[in-house]
Formats: C-alpha cells, sequence, structure tokens
C-alpha cells in the first residue's frame, strides 16, 4: 500500500505559477478578533448558540494562517466512539474559510479536499491550523490540518480547498429553497 501523499492538494487545489502570495488585510485581522459578533452566534462550526455545533474557538493567527481549536463531543460520533468524517470535513471548512478571511474579501468554499489519516476519538481537543498557499484572481488556494495530542501533535485529519471571491450579494440575494 503506498504511504500518504506528502499534501492532501490536487491538480485544482494547487496553486497555478501566476499566483500570488497570499497578504494579511489589516481590517481583516481587527474582524478576526471581534469575529463573534461579525458572525453572530448561528454557525454550525463556531457558533456558541448551536446546541450540538462544533464551538470552534478561534484562537490566534500569523499572517494569513489562523489557529483554533474544538472538542469532540458525544453528538459528534459516527463510528462507535469516533468523530464522524463529515463533521471533521467541517472543521476543515470552518478553519479554512477562517484563513481565507483573513485575506479581506469574502470567499466561500468551492472545493474540498479531506484526508484522514488517524481516529480521532469521542472527547478528543482537536488542535485546527490552516493556511493560504496563495490567490489567483477570484481565487484562494489554501490546506489545513487538525491534530491531536496538542498543536504539534500527529496529524489526524488534513486539508485542501479552492475558496473562490464573491460579492456581498451572494450572502443577501434570496434564491428559492
Ligand atoms: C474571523 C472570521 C472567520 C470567518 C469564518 C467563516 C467560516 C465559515 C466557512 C464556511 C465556508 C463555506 O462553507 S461556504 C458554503 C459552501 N459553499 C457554497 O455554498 C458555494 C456554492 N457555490 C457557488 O455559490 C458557486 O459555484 C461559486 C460562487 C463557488 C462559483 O460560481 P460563480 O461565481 O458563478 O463563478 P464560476 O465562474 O463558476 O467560477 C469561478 C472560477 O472558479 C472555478 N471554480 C468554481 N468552483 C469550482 C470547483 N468546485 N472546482 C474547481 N474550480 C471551480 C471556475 O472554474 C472558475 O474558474 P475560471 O474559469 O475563472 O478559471
Amino acid at each position: 500500500m503506498s504511504r500518504p501523499r506528502s499534501t492532501p492538494a490536487s491538480p485544482i487545489t494547487t496553486p497555478p505559477s501566476t499566483a500570488t502570495a497570499p497578504v494579511a488585510d489589516a481590517a481583516a485581522v481587527q474582524d478576526f478578533i471581534a469575529a463573534g459578533e461579525i458572525l453572530g452566534s448561528a454557525c454550525f462550526g463556531c457558533g456558541p448558540d448551536v446546541p450540538h455545533g462544533l464551538h470552534i474557538q478561534r484562537t490566534g493567527r500569523d499572517g494569513t494562517t489562523a489557529f483554533a481549536e474544538f472538542t469532540v463531543i458525544p453528538e459528534h460520533q459516527g463510528a462507535p466512539g469516533l468523530a464522524h468524517g463529515g463533521l471533521l470535513a467541517t472543521a476543515m471548512d470552518e478553519i479554512l474559510g477562517t484563513s481565507a478571511w483573513l485575506l479581506g474579501r469574502r470567499y466561500v468554499t468551492g472545493r474540498l479536499e479531506t484526508d484522514y489519516l488517524a481516529p480521532v476519538p469521542v472527547g478528543s481537543l482537536v488542535h485546527l491550523r490552516s493556511w493560504c498557499k496563495g490567490v489567483d484572481g477570484r481565487k484562494a488556494y489554501l490546506e489545513a490540518e487538525g491534530r491531536l495530542g496538542g498543536p504539534d501533535g500527529r496529524v489526524a485529519v488534513r486539508a485542501a480547498a479552492l475558496f473562490i471571491e464573491v460579492p456581498l450579494e451572494h450572502f443577501t440575494a434570496k434564491g428559492t429553497p
């Protein structure tokens, strides 16, 4: 059996040669500090009012790299005693979105690729980190990981993603459900 690739990124989530290095936006950095007030409390990833949400806590940033953590509770279980894989993908999406936020524009997830490298037991504290590898027009190329046993512990889940910049109307326009 072949070893896991050193990066989770496929060609779609690998920045092209025309991509530029990400730059943290000063205003977004300020927003990051007050993120709870901006996002409200209903986000499944970070909202404090969602009973069985992930309750992800953002713990810091460095440039466009974002750090956060959350605890896997029994309601997050998939296979017996272990976190549901889709839920871990949600955690990846949240921390990726946080890194994209630091670019200072509005992005949504276009593509999310996830590798599961080790089981995540219920009760685990998962340390999340995401960083942007490059920006090319409306496209931002990001990676993320979730570690167990501490911020430098072993990687249990990792992801690569393509985020697409959208106008504000993307969130305010009412479509047909
Ligand atoms: C501190 C606070 C923290 C804040 C923290 C916040 C955390 C929350 C994070 C959660 C983030 C989410 O879950 S967001 C929710 C999940 N995502 C969504 O709902 C998105 C649904 N999809 C869409 O709305 C649409 O498909 C868009 C906006 C992604 C793209 O539509 P569009 O605007 O018409 O643009 P379009 O021309 O199609 O695409 C633009 C370019 O991107 C490429 N492209 C688009 N999608 C893909 C794709 N899946 N795979 C490959 N390539 C793609 C196209 O080929 C094109 O390339 P080229 O031809 O130009 O080369």
